[in-house]
């Protein structure tokens, strides 16, 4: 996920008033492994259970009290708990390769587990363990050093994000319904990897029909049902106990906060308006106004970060929803990485467990937040029409409308997060698989996956 600072920022960077901004990317503080104990080095580690590499390019090894140690080159060093390695063998008996679920009894795994012999070869490190539970492991290189966690070692970068603001205008991401639909879903990737990137992508030259904008909507996973329906098809009737079932104007925000898990994607596709006016489309993108919100206001930014927000749906006399967590922050982070963006003003309930003294600077940051939200350098307007569909990362993306007049008909799905990234991550096996499936998938793929996948 992006992180931003001003320091990072290119200098290339196109400047804050216009709205396509790229940030580098911060370089997470990769750490090699640091230096061997100090009495030793490879050439001179004491005889033993070791295995001096002898072809430079293969990883030395040697068995320590508890772990496994292996030298990378004469500087850089992993070491593997020995209970650790046994539990993560892979081999037939411990893994089942078809499910890619675990065999091996963990906890029959005796707590002191050794091996008695370890040898670097070049499939990987080879673990001999004792005869009380005889066996032998294999674990590729490459999976070990992406696995590396005494030191974590660099991982590859994940696809950068691209941040933008109105002037996306001059060149939304886009595809055609034939490359979404074609059976190879090399457009498929493409289109979701527009979304990873920039947060939305446009799908143009689609049916104007809702059994079309199903279709397509199912290309990227099963739809999630909620109490809007599965497939909705809507229009201003208040069919639904929801003000998008109105004419009136909505604000920029993110769809289903009252859910524990707010829906992943969104797809949009207006079948119909006539005889009125309005309706416009509007799109911000709240990873590039958090970040300007993060640079020019941190307190603001960091209220909106630790303060929940209760949130609910309770507009269907048979529906009353509500999160089963009480950490609904506007701005949710994983590991000091902002990762969600979860704002619908009409949708939040009573600020009921706001410290009194956070009341009022709680409203001032809100204020920040709107105004960069709704500054003519963060709103994307644009007008759609039947045939060209949108689809919203939900999490990243806020989306809103004008008002409007006249019969307008709007479908469209909402689809998991879950199930979203799931599709992006077996596209990406096919196109752009990660170094260790490369590695490893010539020797270890069952069921069309590598056992050695780096994300199992
Ligand atoms: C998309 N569809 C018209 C079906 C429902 C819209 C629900 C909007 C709701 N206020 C929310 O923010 O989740
Ligand atoms: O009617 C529209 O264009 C969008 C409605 C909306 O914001 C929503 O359904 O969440």
């Amino acid at each position: 996920m992006l992180r931003c600072s001003p320091s990072t920022r290119l200098s290339t960077a196109v400047s804050r008033t216009s709205s396509l901004k790229i940030i580098a990317q911060r370089r997470s503080k990769s750490s090699h492994g640091s230096a061997a104990p100090s009495s030793a080095s490879v050439s001179s580690f004491q005889a033993g259970h070791e295995v001096q590499s002898d072809a430079k390019e293969l990883p030395s090894s040697r068995i320590d009290d508890k772990k496994v140690v292996l030298g990378w080159d004469t500087t850089t060093y992993s070491r593997y708990h020995h209970i650790w390695l046994r539990d993560h063998c892979r081999c037939p008996q411990c893994f089942h390769a078809h499910t890619k679920q675990r065999l091996v009894n963990t906890f029959e795994i005796p707590p002191e587990v050794k091996p008695i012999h370890v040898e670097s070869k070049p499939e990987g490190l080879e673990v001999q363990w004792p005869s009380s539970h005889p066996h032998t492991s294999l674990y590729p290189w490459s999976w070990l050093r992406y696995n590396s966690y005494d030191p974590p070692m660099k991982r590859a970068e994940k696809p950068e994000k691209i941040l933008w603001g109105s002037k996306i205008l001059q060149s939304p991401p886009t595809i055609t319904y034939e490359e979404a639909m074609a059976s190879d879903d090399r457009g498929l990737f493409r289109w979701l990897s527009n979304v990873d990137k920039f947060g939305f992508c446009f799908i143009s030259g689609v049916p104007p029909t809702p059994e079309a904008t199903e279709e397509l909507s199912r290309r990227i996973g099963f739809i999630r049902e909620t109490q809007y329906g599965t497939f909705w098809d809507f229009t201003s009737n208040l069919a639904k106990g929801d003000t998008a079932y109105t004419t009136l104007a909505l604000g920029a925000h993110t769809d289903t906060t009252y859910f524990t898990d707010p829906c992943g994607l969104q797809l949009f596709h207006l079948l119909e308006h006539t005889g009125g006016t309005g309706g416009a489309t509007l799109l911000v993108d709240g990873f590039y106004v958090a970040s300007i919100l993060k640079e020019l206001h941190p307190d603001a930014y960091e209220l909106l970060s630790t303060v929940s927000v209760p949130t609910h749906a309770a507009g269907e006399a048979d529906a009353l929803f509500t999160p089963n967590t009480r950490n609904t922050p506007i701005l949710r982070h994983e590991a000091g990485e902002l990762t969600q963006v979860r704002f619908n003003n009409d949708d939040r309930s009573v600020l009921r467990d706001l410290q009194p003294d956070q009341v009022e600077p709680w409203y001032d940051a809100l204020r920040t937040w709107y105004k960069l939200l709704t500054s003519p350098d963060s709103e994307y307007w644009v007008q759609l029409s039947p045939g060209t569909a949108v689809v919203v990362d939900n999490h990243r993306v806020l989306h809103g409308r004008s008002a409007f007049d006249g019969k307008r008909r709007m479908c469209g799905a909402y689809i998991g997060m879950d199930e979203y990234r799931s599709k992006l991550a077996v596209l990406s096996e096919k196109f752009a698989p990660d170094t260790v499936t490369q590695d490893t998938a010539a020797t270890y793929t069952a069921n069309g996956r590598s056992v050695w996948h780096p994300a199992l």
